[in-house]
């Protein structure tokens, strides 16, 4: 059994779905014949909620992620935006990764969050610029607008293409381990900074991780998945947990009875 706290339920599913896996199966093409990745899962996420995949090594959750961005189809079941069935890479969702590569290096930081407004958003490049201007300095970036990403440290690349989501509104936010290169104070504030802009925007938010306590702290629903291929475990509610939380023993409870509801299922699975 989990702890109360973690599966008292701030109901938010009264929302219209954004983002919804029905029996969601994935598949890779190999050589020796298909290897299957991901099983019959099945998740929603309302407007305004970040729910966190969370699962071992090789449970597929990375292949959900290229999934909801449209580069990996099901093999059964469906994965919809809005209701409607992805079958493609789309505007509407943006991927952050946790590599440092991810900014053009030939352009500006402004330049960088400007670009896609332009190409995908059809923006005039003066609009462009004054919004990617904007999501920059509220993620603290003002000081490196006119700057190159190589001369940026590897949590200040990371705020840039987080800006670069931002700026352009989509409708999910896709993360795959976004802070996993960094530091761990770095680390730390990058989770407090994405949990404000979050609050402040009503971002939706689908997000990756195989680190427990990012997960507690990030999610407001925590999706646990099996060993490969990934299967729903359940899913928990974690709204209750906040950055101020970390540390104390209501989140080092849940905590540790996440980690044996995974592990637990592991090692019965193999
Ligand atoms: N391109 C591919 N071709 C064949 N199999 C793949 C491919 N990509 C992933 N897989 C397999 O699919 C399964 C799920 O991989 P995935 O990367 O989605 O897991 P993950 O949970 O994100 O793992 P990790 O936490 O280690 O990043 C694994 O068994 C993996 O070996």
């Amino acid at each position: 059994m989990l702890a109360p706290a973690i599966e008292t339920a701030r109901e938010t599913r009264s929302a219209a779905p954004v983002l919804e896996a029905r029996g969601l199966t994935l598949d890779y093409a190999t050589e020796r014949g298909p290897v299957r990745a991901v099983d019959a899962v099945d998740f929603t996420i309302a407007e305004g909620e970040r729910l966190v995949l969370l699962g071992p090594s090789g449970c597929g959750k990375s292949s959900i992620l290229k999934a909801a961005a449209g580069f990996l189809p099901p093999t059964a079941g469906t994965l919809s935006l809005r209701g409607r069935p992805i079958n493609g890479p789309g505007p509407d969702r943006i991927v952050v990764f946790q590599e440092f590569d991810q900014l053009l290096p030939w352009k500006t930081v402004l330049d960088n969050v400007a670009f896609p407004l332009v190409v995908a958003r059809r923006k005039k490049k003066g609009e462009a610029r004054e919004i990617a201007a904007d999501t920059l300095r509220r993620v603290g970036l003002e000081r490196v607008l006119n700057s190159y990403p190589h001369t940026l440290s590897g949590g200040m690349k990371q705020r840039a293409a987080i800006a670069r989501a931002l700026a352009a509104s989509p409708d999910v936010l896709l993360m795959d381990e976004p802070f996993a290169a960094l530091d761990a104070l770095t680390r730390l504030q990058m989770q407090r900074d994405l949990i404000d802009i979050a609050r402040e925007t009503g971002l939706t938010l689908l997000f990756v991780t195989h680190d427990i306590d990012e997960a507690v702290l990030i999610g407001t629903r925590l999706h646990l998945l099996s060993a490969h291929p990934g299967r729903t475990i359940t899913t928990l509610d974690a709204s209750a947990f906040d950055i101020r939380d970390l540390g104390t023993a209501a989140f080092e409870t849940v905590s540790r009875k996440v980690h044996d509801t995974l592990f637990g299922r592991t090692r019965a699975a193999s």
